[in-house]
């Protein structure tokens, strides 16, 4: 199910002309490029499972796959909590895992790690699986004091200010996932 492109939605345009540029796609670029090297590094061979969060990672899992190296097995899971909104609530599942993860190395794959309620519950569900470890790989992640204990990033692209951000994946009320740019609302 599609959450409905509301015809109310706030204008992207307005959005974007009250945001700053936080990160170009050239830079986006060189910091993915970096993680995939430090990706491959920690694999050291191993086949992992590559688990993209969708929506939002989707971008993201694209340009990272590219840059590591190592041959991975994809697989998605489709979780949402804000559901077009700017603030989060439930956590839905859409899709779990099709791939059997026990004994395997997971990479779980999300372009923002804000109050890490997403990336928990789906790394907690792929240890229930079976998974032998599994690591968190964020685009981006947001600074503050409100992070769930018990999650972090093991591979971090660019850090970001406590701000509602799209572009890259992210979106503004379901707009601008296709920006090749991080915005950041004002
Ligand atoms: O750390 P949290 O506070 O849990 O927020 C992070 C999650 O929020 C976004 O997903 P969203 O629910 O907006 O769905 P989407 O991926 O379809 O945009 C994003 O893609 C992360 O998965
Ligand atoms: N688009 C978007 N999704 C989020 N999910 C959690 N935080 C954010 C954010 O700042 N922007």
């Amino acid at each position: 199910m599609t959450a409905p492109a509301a015809k109310a939605a706030p204008s992207l345009r307005a959005a974007l002309a009250d945001s700053d540029l936080l990160f170009d796609r050239a830079t986006l670029e060189g910091v993915i490029a970096d993680m995939g090297r430090q990706i491959d590094a920690a694999l050291d061979g191993e086949r992992a499972v590559f688990l993209t969060v969708m929506n939002g990672a989707l971008i993201f899992a694209g340009h990272l796959a590219l840059a590591i190296r190592t041959d991975v097995e994809f697989d998605y899971v489709h979780a949402t909590r804000y559901r077009g909104a700017t603030s989060g609530s439930e956590l839905t599942w859409l899709r779990e895992p099709m791939v059997p993860l026990e004994g395997r190395t997971v990479l779980l794959v999300d372009d923002i790690l804000d109050e890490g309620h997403t990336l928990k519950a789906v790394r907690d569900d792929c240890l229930r699986r079976g998974a032998k470890k599994v690591l968190i790989v964020s685009l981006c992640t947001k600074q503050h004091d409100r992070l769930v204990e018990g999650i972090a990033a093991d591979f971090n692209g660019v850090e970001l200010p406590d701000r509602y951000v799209f572009g890259f994946g992210m979106d503004y009320y379901e707009q601008g996932r296709n920006l090749p740019a991080i915005y950041a609302l004002k």
